[in-house]
């Protein structure tokens, strides 16, 4: 299991010390969650935070955007190093250009799903993917309730992941947490994200290390 820690839950006046702390845990990627009062209800940070970020973090970037017209912003997320760029079915006209185009910037390409977009949007496009991003709650703040129904749609996509021979790895967002994470697990969850839960515990590294071993 791959462990994402979203910095959105971080001490945002202290970054630095959570990210360093981050670096030093067995934590995979560092998620980072681009909102912009559009797509979302809220707004988080964007690319000046995240190049100050980018320059402490010893971890690869899992940058997530929840923004209108994601595709404007392949260039920078690349020049930021970033791993991953994840983008939402709900916000691309052209999906399939837009994944193109993180391909050819040599990133992992990811498209997310609302919770209420069903697998079956990826049908076409599931074997061109790197990695689907399942959120398990609304799109927008850290510390939401967990979403039921988001275990059974991961078994769907994997199954889909299997039937289509695709090498998409399955990343789930929200609510994640030591009885949800075992859950998404079983049903073929490859990568959890997870911000709450991993920030306001009292030994976040192991609470980390808990959701790797799962
Ligand atoms: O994308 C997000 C919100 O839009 C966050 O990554 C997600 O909510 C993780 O936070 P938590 O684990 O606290 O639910």
């Amino acid at each position: 299991m791959l462990v994402a820690p979203s910095v959105l839950s971080a001490d945002f006046g202290n970054l630095q010390h959570d990210i360093e702390m981050l670096n030093k845990s067995n934590c995979d990627w560092l998620h980072l969650d681009v909102m912009d009062g559009v797509f979302v209800p809220n707004i988080s940070f964007g690319f000046p935070v995240m190049k100050a970020i980018a320059k402490h973090a010893r971890k690869p970037l899992d940058v997530h955007l929840m923004i209108v017209e994601p595709e404007k912003f392949v260039k920078e997320v690349k020049d930021l190093g970033a791993k991953v760029m994840n983008v939402h079915y709900e916000a691309c006209t052209h999906l399939h250009r837009v994944v193109q185009q993180i391909k050819n910037e040599g990133m992992m390409a990811g498209v997310t799903l609302n919770p209420s977009s069903p697998v079956s949007l990826l049908e076409e496009i599931i074997p061109d993917l790197d990695l689907v991003m399942l959120m398990s709650v609304n799109p927008g703040f850290g510390g939401q309730k967990f979403i039921e129904g988001s275990v059974d749609k991961t078994r769907r996509l994997k199954e889909m992941i299997l039937r289509r021979n695709s090498n998409a790895l399955i990343e789930i967002d929200g609510g994640v947490n030591r009885e949800t994470g075992k859950r998404l697990a079983d049903a073929g969850a490859d990568i959890l994200v997870s911000g709450n839960f991993i920030f306001k515990a009292e030994q976040p590294e192991a609470e980390i290390d808990y959701l790797k071993h799962l």
